[in-house]
């Protein structure tokens, strides 16, 4: 008899077009497979593996601090796909949720690489945001590359625009990934199945091989490491932590936000208000121009704190943490807090 090998199935997709949600619904409704998780976040602070963290346990591992695909040495990727493969671990499949900025077919050619004989690559997941695609695109050509190699194509916040413009990208998409399936999807709820079941065609590993050949040749035979990544989509990002322990005041907070530069594409985290009535946490996701928060309880021993990864292009992140220190509540100006001060919040607010 042969050996069933796991599937590790990359889930890829620019900054918060709704990988981590995608995942958490597979978690949700993966009926009776075993889903081990790997999350690579872009900043310090790992927010996504906090956002999953509740669903998986001992199954999920991080690796945050930088995009794996840049990742020269693979051994701490390697070391967790050994640990979600042994067969103690009872896993069913694997999947690697590659950070926003991440180059997809990197982290497809290590899976390839790997002398793990428990594993195999198990396909391409890019989830394209349908409301800021065509934006993102302009701004990022690479994400056409990423899309020619995907497996499947998984159209979220399909919730966030109109028939027309759904028509619009169906076609974009085909043109970009000619014969990919494409689901469409709000919420990331698609059906695990569909993921779980794909298997990489051959012609796109082919695509994934040639791609690195030619990033090779592009970056000079890709020996030095700065110089190897200067097309990939995180050369022009950096990213800007925030944490702090003393409350936010929730009016300058705001005004941070209102404020906040164009460059500064994504942020995602927790806020810690400590108004009476409102002393919850609060979830915080910025995603273009799009802004939503929305609370949820904290652990029973979880310290109450605000942390914060901001990413964008462009931006001063000594600027963005200084604004943020002038929100602290016993910073100057921070004034009375009452819940009224909460109002531009609340209207940001779900739940
Ligand atoms: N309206 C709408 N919002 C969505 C949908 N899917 C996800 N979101 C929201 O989009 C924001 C980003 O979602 P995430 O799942 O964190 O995105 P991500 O791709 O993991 O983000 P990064 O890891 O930063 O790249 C969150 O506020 C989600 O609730 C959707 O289908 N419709």
């Amino acid at each position: 008899m042969t050996k069933r090998q796991i599937p590790v199935i990359v889930l890829a997709g620019f900054l918060g077009s709704g990988k981590t949600t995608l995942l958490n619904h597979l978690l949700a409704h993966s009926g009776g497979s075993r889903v081990g998780v790997v999350v690579n976040d872009f900043g310090s602070i790992e927010i996504d593996a906090m956002s999953v963290a509740g669903q998986v346990g001992s199954s999920m591992v991080s690796l945050g601090n930088g995009c794996l695909c840049c990742a020269v040495d693979t051994s701490d990727l390697d070391a967790f796909l050994d640990r979600l493969s042994r067969p103690a671990a009872r896993i069913d499949v694997i999947v690697i949720e590659a950070s926003g900025l991440a180059e997809p077919q990197e982290l497809v050619r290590m899976i390839l690489a790997s002398d793990n004989t428990e594993i195999m690559y198990g396909g391409l997941v890019e989830v394209v945001d349908a409301a800021e695609f065509g934006r993102t695109r302009v701004r990022h050509p690479e994400l056409d590359r990423h899309l020619g190699i995907a497996d499947l194509v998984v159209l979220n916040k399909t919730d966030r625009i109109g028939e027309a413009e759904r028509a619009e990208l169906a076609a974009t998409l085909e043109e970009l990934a000619p014969g990919t399936p494409v689901v469409a999807a709000s919420y990331g709820r698609v059906d695990p199945e569909l993921l779980f079941d794909r298997r990489p065609r051959e012609e796109r590993l082919e695509e994934i091989r040639q791609l690195s050949f030619e990033d090779l040749v592009h970056d000079g035979a890709g020996d030095d490491h700065d110089h190897g990544h200067e097309g990939h989509l995180h050369a022009a990002y950096e990213s800007v932590e925030f944490v702090s322990d003393e409350p936010l005041h929730p009016r300058l907070f705001m005004e941070f936000l209102d404020r906040r530069p164009e460059g500064l594409y994504r942020i995602k985290g927790f806020v810690y208000f400590g108004v009476p009535g409102h002393r919850q946490k609060f979830a915080l996701h910025a995603v273009g121009d799009f802004l939503r928060m929305h609370r949820t309880a904290w652990g029973r021993s979880e310290r109450r704190t605000t942390q914060l990864v901001m990413i964008g292009s462009g931006v001063d992140g000594g600027a963005l943490r200084e604004g943020l220190e002038g929100c602290r509540r016993a910073g100057e100006g921070a004034g009375d807090v009452d819940e009224r001060s909460m109002w531009g919040v609340l209207r940001y607010t779900q739940g």
